[in-house]
């Protein structure tokens, strides 16, 4: 399925990728974690950033939200250098990031509040837009409950409510679904199709196919530091019947079976 972007390609031609990423390159010691990634990702689109355990994608977006600086490279956000220019990037980025950390002992709302209040939102809009992300988010009959005692589920829904609180143009989001039940991920994922289809863009990680093949209009394959395939769903789905047969092909794990390494696994004798 390839959802149509709401906004025309000529009305976002005129503003450019919203993602632009030159030659990005990150060793740690020996380990190549990223080897040279060039990529344009397309503003107003459901963007997946997909690739097995290892390929590089946490270390890819830390760098583009400006988290973790480069050896080589660099990367614009809606034109802006993510590292000469961090302050009109960070307006522009909501980011909810892998191992989210929270200030623990505020509430959900109180949370709010203060993350409105640090990116310079007037208290009675901050209001406003907290109590509607509170309810949308299921979140609202919790939202006085300290953030420590707050489940995983709901620690994703209150990242992601202070993600969006400021209106961003690019919400970048790493495995925003890991750990969330089928009822919290329904509702995140309305929260998700509302915000793009109004022309903002999406950027999520994740290494479930069936969920980036169902969410997402455009599609990068990661694996090895590197960027396998990139384009709209259909093109990098190809001739292949799912995204997941697809990405077994580009990673180049299509044809690798258990093996008989492991031929004392299981039932038999002991
Ligand atoms: N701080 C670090 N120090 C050393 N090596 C690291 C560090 N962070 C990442 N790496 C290595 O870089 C490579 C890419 O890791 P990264 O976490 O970006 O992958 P990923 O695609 O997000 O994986 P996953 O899906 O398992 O989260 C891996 O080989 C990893 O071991």
């Amino acid at each position: 399925m390839t959802r149509e972007p709401q906004h025309s390609e000529q009305t976002l031609a005129g503003h450019g990728p919203a993602v632009r990423i030159s030659g990005l390159w990150k060793r740690y010691g020996e380990q190549v974690a990223v080897a040279g990634i060039d990529l344009e990702l397309p503003a107003g689109r459901f963007i997946g950033l997909v690739g097995p355990n290892g390929a590089g994608k946490t270390t890819t977006l830390s760098m583009v939200t400006g988290l973790l600086r480069p050896d080589t490279g660099t990367v614009e956000i809606a034109g802006h250098d993510v590292w000469r220019d961090p302050l009109a990037v960070k307006a522009r980025i909501g980011v909810l990031p892998e191992g989210l950390r929270l200030f623990e002992r505020l509430s959900g709302r109180e949370l709010l509040e203060y993350t409105g209040r640090l990116r310079g939102l007037p208290g009675d809009e901050v209001d406003k837009r907290a109590t509607q992300l509170l309810e949308v988010l299921d979140l609202a009959g919790s939202q006085h409950k300290l953030v420590v005692d707050y489940s995983t589920g709901m620690r994703k829904k209150i990242g992601l409510a202070a993600a969006l609180l400021h209106n961003p143009e690019v919400l970048f989001l790493d495995e925003p679904f890991e750990g969330v039940d089928p009822v919290s991920a329904q509702t995140i994922r309305k929260v998700l199709e509302r915000y793009t289809g109004s022309g903002a863009t999406v950027v999520f990680s994740s290494h479930v196919m069936e969920l980036v093949e169902s969410l997402c209009d455009w599609v990068a394959v990661m694996a090895g530091g590197r960027i396998r395939a990139q384009g709209t769903l259909a093109e990098v789905r190809g001739e292949a019947p799912t995204l997941q047969a697809a990405f077994l092909e580009l990673v180049g794990a299509g044809d690798r079976g258990p093996g008989h390494d492991l031929d004392w696994l299981g039932g038999g004798a002991r």
